[in-house]
């Protein structure tokens, strides 16, 4: 039995506890809840393409590596291999100021995550990671989530640089390795489809696009 202070019936067997800080959803019906965790940067923010826009713009003398021919999750690294002064040319356009803030959205991923926080017996938390560089990232991460989809949404922001320590369902993520402290982390990693992973063989499934059947994803993990 479980005993609620104040509570508000929600429709589809929720409740919510009135809480000023955290509203907590927790299930009335005998379903499981699928939890699932969307990465962000080459997922939701497109960071291929705000990256090679204001490298570009600020190095316009200097080779680049166009879209199509991205190889391999890190951008410096394939710029370093391009010439090795262009690694840190590379790093200091994701290291500015309003990088993350000014990154475009992916098309589709705002609205598949807005349709997802909707879905009965079904959690959705942005699961992302920090670069190493603190003074703009973290807060500007937060505010991205802030202005494409409300504050509201802050809620379900999770940062962290080990994402195999945290719980969910599934894990749509371009990144091809999610390695971290735990070698068996209880979600599924769906591989989100981006330039520089197209070429691979993954061992995981592929969501194409947005465009994709992400929703027959999510119900195939549904209990
Ligand atoms: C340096 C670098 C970072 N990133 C993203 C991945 C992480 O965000 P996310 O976990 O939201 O995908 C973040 C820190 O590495 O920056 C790239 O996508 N490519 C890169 O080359
Ligand atoms: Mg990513």
């Amino acid at each position: 039995m479980i005993l609620f202070s104040t509570t508000r019936l929600l429709g589809r067997g929720k409740t919510l506890l009135r809480d000023p800080v955290r509203r907590i959803s927790v299930n009335m019906s005998s379903g499981k809840r699928l939890r699932v965790l969307v990465d962000m940067d080459g997922v939701l923010a497109d960071f291929e393409g705000g990256f090679l826009k204001k490298y570009r713009a600020k190095y316009p003398e200097d080779p680049f590596i166009s879209l199509q021919d991205r190889r391999g999750f890190w951008v410096s690294t394939q710029y370093g291999q391009l010439r090795s002064d262009l690694c840190e040319k590379a790093i200091s356009i994701w290291e500015s100021k309003d990088f993350f803030m000014e990154l475009e959205p992916l098309p589709g991923g705002l609205e598949a995550v807005r349709e997802m926080a909707q879905m009965e017996n079904t959690d959705v938390f942005i699961c992302t990671s920090p670069i190493n560089h603190i003074q703009h990232c973290p807060y500007e991460k937060y505010a991205w989530v802030e202005q494409h989809l409300g504050q509201g949404f802050l809620e379900q922001v999770i940062l962290t640089r080990d994402k195999t320590v945290i719980s969910g369902d599934i894990l749509i993520d371009d990144k091809p390795d999610i390695l971290g402290v735990d070698p068996d982390p209880t979600w599924e990693h769906i591989l989100f489809t981006a330039c520089h992973n197209k070429h691979l063989s993954p061992p995981q499934k592929r969501l194409l696009s947005w465009a994709d059947d992400w929703r027959a994803i999510l119900n195939s993990r549904r209990q």
